[in-house]
């Protein structure tokens, strides 16, 4: 493995960045494009280590579908091969098999398909082996532990011989993927019905049609968050779009409040510096991947906001809630929880004169701390980490002038 030293940059230039295209809508055109009879159209699909594998494990079709550290592409890919009857065994990293995945497997056997556990109740491994019969056509499942599970079960709903009415239970956290789910299947000629709690599709066929993937603006909240910690500078994000499928677009808002101006052009959105008006409280549950970019920059600026809606942050890549105590703690700021589920983020008040953060296998570690450049050196263990979303990431940290250092070391 290496690490990354990222040397003190506090002004910048005008600069444009590329950015990668989104894993999430990928891995959802992906499976519906196996879902579809005939040829789709699918251009700009992400670069990301997760989209990869999807589309890898999809070619190759083997018997064993190993899907690393990707979180979609082991829901997606089992609900797929479960309700398609397909036998195959779904694996992944250690991390991967203590992420919770029974809520999406006991739909698929409710709704007849045959799912084992191969080692604990409730965590991949499992087993598919096959779909004899549809046993029902209602089903209700949580959605407040992963939206994942519910889109999808969504994406495999129009094939199912009499079609689907999901009732989603309790509160409904990633709203905003489930959404972008729905849109996307629309995309291909689906009907769908959402009224109150419950989403009903009548069995239909995918329609073949042209779709172009959008860019990340998870990865895009990266570069905001490094110009709102900037002295100075303004960068144009290539390919992003105002009215995105993206919930993760509320960055824009979010940064509006944290001293960045965005204004929309044809090609993308021009980043430049304002006021800070300050965050008091900011809700992540439908945008938990933009915590750690939020946490860190209020970090930085000085910012005291009170943040919720960070549960579903103790099951994904790592226990982000506490990856993100321990490395804020690196340079004096911390986040509390005050009460249930509510957090108080105390910023940084003296930064040492190098950092060193650890990665904890969560590319959105590493991405997130980037923007402390702009105070101290830091450096970022595991470089490689990025690659599981944007492989590209360090090499547009040096294209818009950051120094890096590389260096190795053992595992
Ligand atoms: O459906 C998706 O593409 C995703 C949904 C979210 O997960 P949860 O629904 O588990 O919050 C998000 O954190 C993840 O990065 C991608
Ligand atoms: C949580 C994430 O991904 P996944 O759940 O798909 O592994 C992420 O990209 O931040």
């Amino acid at each position: 493995m290496s690490d990354i030293l990222l040397l003190q940059k506090e002004k910048f230039t005008f600069h444009k960045i590329s950015l990668p295209a989104s894993k999430s809508e990928s891995n959802r055109a992906l499976i519906i494009d196996a879902l579809t009879k005939g040829e789709n159209k699918l251009t700009n699909l992400a670069e990301a280590r997760d989209t990869q594998t999807m589309i890898r494990l999809l070619r190759e079709d083997g018997p064993v579908f190993d899907v690393l550290d990707a979180g979609t592409t082991m829901r997606f890919l089992t609900a797929y091969s479960a309700i398609a009857g397909k036998r195959k065994v779904l694996t992944g990293t250690d991390r991967m098999c203590q992420r919770p995945i029974g809520i999406l497997v006991e739909a698929l056997k409710e709704l007849g398909a045959s799912v084992h556990y191969l080692t604990e109740e409730g965590y991949p491994p499992l087993a598919v082996n096959g779909f004899p019969e549809q046993k029902t056509d209602k089903i209700v499942m949580r959605g407040d532990v992963s939206s994942q599970y519910i889109s999808a079960i969504l994406m495999v709903a129009p094939t199912l011989p009499n079609g689907l009415e999901l009732e989603l239970e309790g509160k409904i956290g990633s709203r905003t993927y489930i959404e972008m789910t729905l849109e996307l299947m629309s995309n291909f000629g689906i009907k769908y019905k959402w009224i109150d709690r419950t989403i009903s599709i009548k069995p239909q066929e995918y329609k073949a049609t042209a779709f172009a993937v959008e860019s990340d603006w998870s990865g895009a909240s990266y570069w905001f968050s490094l110009l709102a910690c900037a002295k100075e500078g303004s960068f144009f994000l290539e390919g992003l779009k105002e009215n995105s499928l993206q919930g993760d677009s509320k960055i824009v808002e979010i940064m509006d409040s944290l001293g960045i101006k965005s204004e929309f052009k044809k090609e993308g959105v021009l980043l430049t510096k304002q006021e800070v008006s300050g965050l008091q409280e900011w809700d992540f549950t439908h945008c938990p991947d933009l915590a750690q970019t939020v946490a860190v920059t209020c970090a930085i600026l000085g910012q005291n906001p009170k943040f919720t809606g960070l549960e579903s942050l103790r099951i994904k890549e790592t226990d982000r809630i506490y990856a993100l105590q321990q490395e804020l703690g690196k340079f004096g700021a911390k986040l509390i929880e005050k009460e249930n589920e509510v957090f108080e983020l105390i910023p940084s008040f003296s930064m040492p004169h190098r950092v060193t953060i650890e990665t904890y296998d969560d590319h959105r570690m590493a991405m997130a701390f980037m923007p402390l450049l702009s105070k101290t050196d830091v450096e970022i263990r595991d470089l490689e980490v990025v690659n599981k979303s944007y492989p590209s990431f360090w090499k547009h940290c040096e294209s818009i002038g950051i120094k890096t250092k590389i260096t190795s070391h053992e595992v």
